[in-house]
Order: structure tokens, then sequence, then C-alpha cells
């Protein structure tokens, strides 16, 4: 997958360290990768703002070098710039110190005052370097830099934001236009940090993207790149029964829940989908779908029933979940429904009350996944399944700056698939996809009209639909959310749930003319 996508790795900053280190190993220049890395960061300055008066916040490291850089090539084309410098001079890099040297304005001490005659903000502080919470004075300019209004562009990342975590040390600004360089780091699509970068922009520098052999990468941003070329197109031969057939458990009560799903499943191309529901909700479901079809499961013998529709080897994807029902003796039902799925070792969904019907014992859940299997929780679902997983080793090993911002979603995402031994998808506006082995995907084009009730439902759908048709598990899931979020970025304002499956054609025609014509 690294070659294939390459343009969508995420380095943290530390990979984005050894990614630098690699390159001047291969005979790039240290000076010329940071000359580029200004110039970059000053023609998106100039490309979006009309001639400002700006204030350069350099700091003590590399970030503060691209600083002088961006000050300089400002300068040159006729801006009035203040410069104003936080560090010591003699201990910085050498390409740092050489581009200072070349500075021709004048250095000023970094200090709140200076923003009184500023009209933009260059936010060259802190990047990638950042190991501690930020206090002191730069402390006190990010803060009045924050109050003041004034738009900021970020170098790399806003000063404060930790580019593995996207969480936040100490304080930082939100930034109107973010330039990092090279590739994005995981910080720039995790919330808080998403929202604080403003717009994005890559800048190629000159890093030659054979260093990333070396790296043993395995995070990416959502994208077709990475799952088109396994993505199940219907064959032009195709028959229903090659577009597999899925199984949706519905529920009793909530019985919208689950027939989104089955939707959801029908339109992403599963040739059959069949939704089992318990006799007493059976008219229910009978009456209101029409293509997809309803077995019945005969009071208290679901399971039973369940079990002897799955005999049937052609179903071969299955979703339980939404709508399955937690209380009372419905809990139980939800859980035995959910283990008889796993035992067929089929690919199989869990979502929702699946998920929560094995709070008390979560294990007991786990031991039952030995075949592809996809969880979707919600933080609140996670949180009920995964409650240990914030004082795990692997969390409480970081150095101490993350410790105490334990809140890594990709880390627990990751975590909680090992653990389990399911692909995790723990949702939200920056939802996670994470396999056991490690490899994870962090989506980003979702919008926040997905936050409705039903949406996850229709996810499910779109995810058992793409099992059904024999995608792996983690592709499937990295391909249903990126659809999710197009649609809803389809529809937009005034979206509901029952829109999301009926808008998806639009979206897998204009997919299709993309990747496969
Ligand atoms: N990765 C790359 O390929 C390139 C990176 N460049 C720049 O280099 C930056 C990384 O440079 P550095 O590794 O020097 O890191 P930084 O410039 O982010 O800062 C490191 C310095 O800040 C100090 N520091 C860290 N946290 C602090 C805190 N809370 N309070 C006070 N001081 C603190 C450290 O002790 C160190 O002196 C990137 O963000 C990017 O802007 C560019 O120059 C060009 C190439
Ligand atoms: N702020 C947001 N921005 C974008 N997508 C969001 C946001 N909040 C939630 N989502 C997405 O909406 C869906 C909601 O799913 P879920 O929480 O299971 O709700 P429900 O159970 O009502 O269907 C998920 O796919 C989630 O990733
Ligand atoms: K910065």
């Amino acid at each position: 997958m690294a070659q294939i996508a390459s343009t969508q790795l995420l380095l943290t900053p530390n990979e984005m360290g050894m990614a630098d280190k690699a390159a001047v190993v291969a005979g790039e220049s240290a000076f010329t990768l940071m000359a580029s890395a200004g110039k970059a960061v000053a023609d998106a300055i100039m490309t979006r703002w009309s001639k400002h008066s700006v204030l350069v916040m350099a700091g003590p490291g590399n970030n503060g070098g691209d600083g002088f850089v961006i000050a300089q090539a400002l300068l040159q084309h006729g801006w009035p710039v203040t410069l104003a410098f936080m560090g010591q001079i003699d201990v910085m890099s050498e390409e740092a110190q050489a581009h200072a040297k070349a500075w021709q304005g004048e250095w000023q001490t970094l200090s709140p005052t200076q923003l009184e005659n500023a009209e933009l903000v260059v936010d060259a502080l802190f990047g990638a370097g950042l190991s501690r919470p930020i206090e002191g004075v730069a402390h006190d300019m990010l803060e009045a830099v924050a109050q003041s209004g004034l738009p900021v562009c970020a170098v790399d990342v806003p000063s404060g934001l930790d580019g593995e975590t996207g969480q936040v040390f100490g304080v930082t600004v939100n930034a109107e236009l973010t330039v990092t360089f090279f590739r994005k780091k995981p910080g720039h699509l995790l919330f808080p940090g998403r929202g604080l970068c403003g717009e994005l922009m890559v800048a190629d520098i000159g890093i030659p993207v054979t260093v990333l052999d070396e790296l043993n990468l395995q995070t990416w941003e959502n994208n077709p790149e990475l799952w088109y070329q396994k993505y199940p197109w219907p064959r032009l031969d195709g028959h229903k029964f090659h577009r597999g057939h899925a199984v949706v458990y519905g529920g009793e009560t909530m019985t919208g829940a689950s027939r989104l799903t089955a939707r959801g499943a029908m339109r992403i191309g599963a040739g059959l989908v069949t939704l089992a529901a318990p006799i007493k909700a059976w008219a229910v479901y009978a009456t209101a779908l029409t293509g997809v079809m309803v077995a019945k499961l005969e009071q208290s013998q679901e399971t039973e029933d369940f079990e002897e529709l799955l005999l049937d080897s052609r179903h071969n994807a299955i979703a339980v979940g939404p709508g399955a029902g937690l209380a009372g003796f419905e809990r139980i039902r939800t859980r035995k429904i959910a283990l008889t799925a796993l035992l067929t070792g089929r690919a199989t969904v869990l979502d929702a009350d699946a998920l929560s019907a094995f709070s008390e014992d979560p294990q007991i859940l786990f031991d039952a996944i030995n075949g592809p299997c996809v969880m979707t929780p919600h933080e609140g679902e996670f949180m009920r399944l995964f409650p240990d997983i914030n004082n795990s080793p692997e969390i409480n090993n970081t150095p101490e700056i993350k410790k105490n911002h334990p809140d890594n979603k990709l880390t627990r995402a990751r975590l909680a698939a090992k653990q389990s031994g399911a692909v995790v998808v723990l949702k939200g506006a920056d939802t996670v996809i994470a396999a056991p082995d490690g490899l994870a995907i962090i989506n980003s084009n979702a919008p926040a009209e997905l936050a409705t009730g039903g949406s996850g439902d229709v996810l499910t759908g779109f995810i058992v639909g793409l099992l059904a048709q024999g995608m792996e598990p983690f592709d499937a899931a990295a391909a249903a959310v990126w659809m999710h979020g197009e649609v809803g970025n389809d529809i937009g304002a005034g979206l509901i749930a029952e829109d999301l499956p009926d808008h998806l054609p639009k979206v897998l025609s204009t997919f299709k003319t993309q990747y496969f014509s």
C-alpha cells in the first residue's frame, strides 16, 4: 500500500525528522531544504494576502529557521516585516544560523507589544520539535495572538499543536493557513488539530520520495487511492450471486436503524440483502422493505433461527447492532446473535448495541472474533468496550508530554484493533480506521452534517455491503467511511440519515468516472 498511495502517507514529527535526515544523507542540503520550506510559505502568503504589515515570530529551532527565510523573502518583495525572535542563535542548527544571518531587517525580541502594528502574523515559533507544554513569553505571545483576532499563517503546525496527536500543549493559535512540508502529519487531521490549521497546504521542498522506503510507515489519510483498485465494481457478466448476500439483524423496537443499514448495503451494491427480524416486528419490516428480503425469527428461538439462516453459506456478510436492542432480555439476545454471527467465521460488522451489549465482559466478544470483523464504535461505545486503553503501557510509555494528554485517537484505535482482533472504525469527525496489524487510516472528508441519528447505521450498511462483495475488512471500512463522507458533502445542510443511501449512486458515479474510465 505504501507505494500505491505515497501521497496519502502521514508522518509523525519524529518520522518527519527521520525523512529529513535521510534526505540529507541522500545528498540534499539542509540549508536548501530550509530555503525551499521558507520560500514555499512566503509564496503561499503572497498568493493569499495582499501586501500587509507582517510580524514573523521565529522560535529557537528549525521552525524559527524557516521564519527567517520567510521574513527575508517577504522583505525582498517590499512587505513591511517585523522579526520577533525567541531563542539563542548560537545553539541553532547550522542551516538556521545561516538563514538568520541572511536576514537583512531588524531583530526584535519576542513580545506581545509587537502585535500593535501587525496586520498578519507568521507563526514560526515551534513545529515538529515541540517537546513540552508552552510557557513563559511564548505562551503569553500566542495567547495575545489568539486574542488579537489577526490572521495567522502557521509554519508546519500552529505552535503548541502536537503533530502526532492533534492535541494542544499549553496554548496555540487558530491559523487561517498552515503550510507544512513533504507530507501531512496525523495532528493536522485529528481534532482539535484539524480545526486549528485552517487551510492546509503541503509544499514539496525537494525531499526525495525514496526516503519513505526506509521508514516503516503505517498511517494514511483516507482517499480512494488507497483502495480503489480493490473496489468491487459489478462485472459485465455479473450475476446477483456474484455480488454477495448480506444479512442484517433487525431488532424489535428500533426498527428504523437496521432498515437504514439494509438500504445502505443494497445501495453500495450487495447482490442480495436479507433482514432477519424477530416475529413480533416482522410485519413492520416486511411492509416497509421492498428490495430487501425479510426472514422470520420465531419467538424464543431467534438465535436458533438466525443460526439456521446462516447455514446457507451464500450469506457471506453479516451486520449486527443497529436497533438490535439492549433493554432487558434483548441484551442477552443481541449478545447471542452477535456471537452466532462471529461463529460462522464470515465477514461481520458489529455496531451500536452489538458493542454495548458486551460492556460488562468485552473479552467474551474479543475471544469470539476469529474471522474478518469490523467494529464501528463511536466514542461512547469505544469507552464501554475498551475502558482500560488509556491506562495501557503503550500510551503510558509515551513521553511525558503525551502522557498528560492520553487522548490519542490514532493510538487508541490501533490498540483496540490489536486487542480485539477486529478492524476498528472509531467514529467521529476524524474517524480512524485501524487494523490489528497496526495499519491505520484517518478520514478527513466527513462534514458535520453527518452527526445525525441513523447516519452510523447507514455506514454499517455500506461496510457490510462491501464485505458481501468480497472486499477485505480494512479496505471495505476505509471505502465505506470515505463514501459516507462524500455523500454527506453532496447532500450538505438539511441532511437526514434516510438521504444517505439514496445519494450514494451520484457519489459512486463520480467515483467511477474518476477512477475507472
Ligand atoms: N522536516 C523537514 O523536512 C524540514 C523541517 N523544517 C522545519 O523544522 C522544524 C522542526 O525543527 P526542530 O526539530 O528544530 O523543532 P522546532 O523548531 O519545533 O523547535 C525545537 C526547539 O524548541 C525547543 N522547544 C520545544 N518545545 C518547547 C517549549 N514548549 N518551550 C520552549 N522551547 C521548546 C526545543 O528545545 C528546541 O530547541 C519543522 O517544524 C519545520 O518547520 C524545515 O526547515 C525544512 C525541512
Ligand atoms: N462532527 C462530525 N463531523 C463529521 N462526521 C461526524 C461528526 N460526528 C459524527 N460523525 C459521523 O456520523 C456518524 C454517526 O454515527 P453514530 O454515532 O453511530 O450515530 P447513529 O447511531 O445515530 O447512527 C459516524 O459515521 C460519524 O463518524
Ligand atoms: K509553527
